[in-house]
């Protein structure tokens, strides 16, 4: 099969050298010095969990390369509101088009409509793109291990600390989590899903959990649909879930963020 993360690669950095070119690391940085200040991503985690347990980073995603169109009736502000409501404690927005019908705009407009700390969720190959997010309100990056080598993933990590950001280091195998630990980021999220092979489960995050030190904040990704699986990955070891496709196939998007929390 196709390998979909060297695909995305490959079009990200040709999408990302066309927005450098209209657009240079002064006029971004300009950019995001006048950018809505920074909401503090890693702190509202921390918060929610020592209150609740667990903490839920809930995601807007229209689409993906394994599963094609997730929602049809797709409203990132309303959906930010009712995640919000339902008690989420952050955002995960989607901002990638080509895989995931995502939107920079998308972003803007949800995290403008709440005020939840917000991680953008894209696939970052350069430090401008940090700096890109940080101008379109995003409180937090994502650096995805499988994606970058040590030199990108430090510098990565660098820039977002420039900017006040937090930064989730995302896993998925011993060699990852070995890299990702080096890194000065607390942040650490273990994704069930195979980038390259779209298999899910929860196994994956019962391996490797094992491995990460308790002073680490550790976040379980993907393939979580019910309060069981919640439990499960709560036992062993995370403090908060990366949860989209099953929040958005529920019309009620409120009542799905209790029934999966059991929120009151
Ligand atoms: O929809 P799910 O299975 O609940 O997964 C959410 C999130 O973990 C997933 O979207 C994701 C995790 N890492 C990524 C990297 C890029 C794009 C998407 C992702």
């Amino acid at each position: 099969m196709s390998d979909t993360l060297e695909r995305i690669g490959i079009y990200k950095r040709a999408e990302t050298a066309r927005r450098k070119a209209a657009l240079s690391y002064a006029d971004i940085c300009a950019k995001a010095r006048a950018a809505s200040p920074v909401r503090g991503f890693f702190r509202q985690l921390q918060t929610r969990q020592a209150a609740d347990g667990l903490a839920l980073i809930a995601e807007i995603k229209k689409a993906s390369p394994s599963k094609g169109l997730i929602r049809a009736d797709f409203d990132p502000p309303a959906l930010a509101r009712a995640y919000e409501d339902g008690g989420a404690a952050c955002l995960s927005i989607l901002t990638d088009t080509e895989s995931f019908e995502g939107a920079d705009s998308h972003l803007v407009e949800a995290r403008a409509a709440v005020s939840l700390p917000v991680l953008r969720k894209d696939f970052l190959y350069d430090p401008w793109q940090v700096v890109e997010a940080r101008a379109l309100g995003a409180d937090c990056i994502l650096v995805i291990m499988a994606a970058v080598d040590d030199t990108l993933a430090a510098d990565l990590v660098a820039e977002a600390a420039r900017w006040d950001m937090d930064a989730l280091i995302e896993v998925h195998d011993r060699a990852e989590l070995d890299r990702a630990l080096a890194l000065p980021s607390p942040l650490i999220g273990i994704n069930n899903r195979n980038l390259r092979t779209f298999d899910v489960t929860l196994d994956t995050f019962e391996a490797l959990s094992a491995h990460v030190p308790e002073d680490r904040f550790l976040v379980a990704e993907s393939g979580i649909f019910s309060f069981d699986d919640a439990e499960r990955v709560r036992k062993s070891g995370a403090k908060a879930l990366l949860v989209g496709e099953s929040l958005m196939r529920q019309n009620d998007v409120t009542s799905a963020v209790k029934d999966l929390m059991k929120f009151a």
